[in-house]
């Protein structure tokens, strides 16, 4: 199909190409918008150190969560998935007492070391065990982050609405990834997003995301679904 003149123009900025320049692109980016922060420094050589695996969400993702929590002026997050706590950290220095869920107790102990200091409890246990007492005790969260195992997105989904204040926010990490994981979904076909789409406790929207890993030698094509909670 040949395109009209005023898209031809525009080829060249939305080539497939431009793909593979991602990982150039996010370096760019952070050398622009990170500062130096010794507690997330500090936080991912310890990680390393300490054996755990890389895969806390990438700086520049992190520094996305910690201005999220103070656009929404979020003063409680819950964040199911601690590894070593960088991303508690970023919603601790954005103004937030954060409750981190880890179902692995070492990772769980590395994150206690990583976020001395700052108002940060981890609970140790499974999030399908966890948040239904957070839940019995009445708990409310201005923010739910949601970043552990893919499995449950569903069911951690659905308590975290449960758990989130209306006009409160839940962000599901890795939606894409998780979506592929079993090859592509196809169309028509029941998925989290139809199931999330149905739901009337929730506006939700899908943000897809290309972004390079420095373990992965291909950029990656991920995404995550942001929601308001509007009643439970
Ligand atoms: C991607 S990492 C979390 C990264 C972290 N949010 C960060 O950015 O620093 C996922 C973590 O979730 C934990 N996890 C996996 N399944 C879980 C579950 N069902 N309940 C609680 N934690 C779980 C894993 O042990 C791992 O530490």
């Amino acid at each position: 199909m040949s395109l009209p003149p005023q898209f031809k123009a525009m080829e060249a900025v939305f080539s497939y190409e431009n793909f593979r320049l991602a990982p150039k692109l996010a370096a760019q980016a952070e050398a622009a918008f990170l500062r130096p922060n010794p507690k997330l420094q500090h936080a991912l050589s310890n990680s390393v150190d300490k054996g755990l695996p890389p895969i806390s969400v990438l700086p520049m993702a992190g520094q996305y969560l910690s201005i999220l929590t103070q656009l929404i002026g979020a003063k409680s997050v819950l964040e199911i998935g601690t590894l070593g706590g960088y991303s508690s950290i970023c919603f601790a220095e954005a103004g937030a007492r954060v409750t981190s869920v880890e179902i692995n107790p070492k990772h769980r102990d590395v994150a206690i070391e990583n976020v001395q200091g700052l108002d940060v409890e981890v609970l140790l246990g499974a999030a399908l065990d966890v948040l239904p007492k957070l839940l019995e005790e009445g708990r409310q969260f201005d923010l739910v982050f949601i970043d552990a195992d893919f499995k449950d997105h569903w069911e951690q989904f659905d308590m975290a609405v449960k758990l989130t204040r209306p006009g409160g926010g839940i962000f599901l990490d890795d939606v894409v990834a998780s979506m592929f994981k079993n090859g592509y979904p196809g169309e028509g076909s029941e998925s989290l997003l139809t199931r999330i789409g149905e739901d009337e406790r929730v506006r939700a929207t899908l943000m897809p995301t290309v972004a390079s890993h420095p373990m992965l030698t291909t950029p990656v094509f991920n995404g995550f679904i942001m929601a308001i909670v509007k009643s439970h």
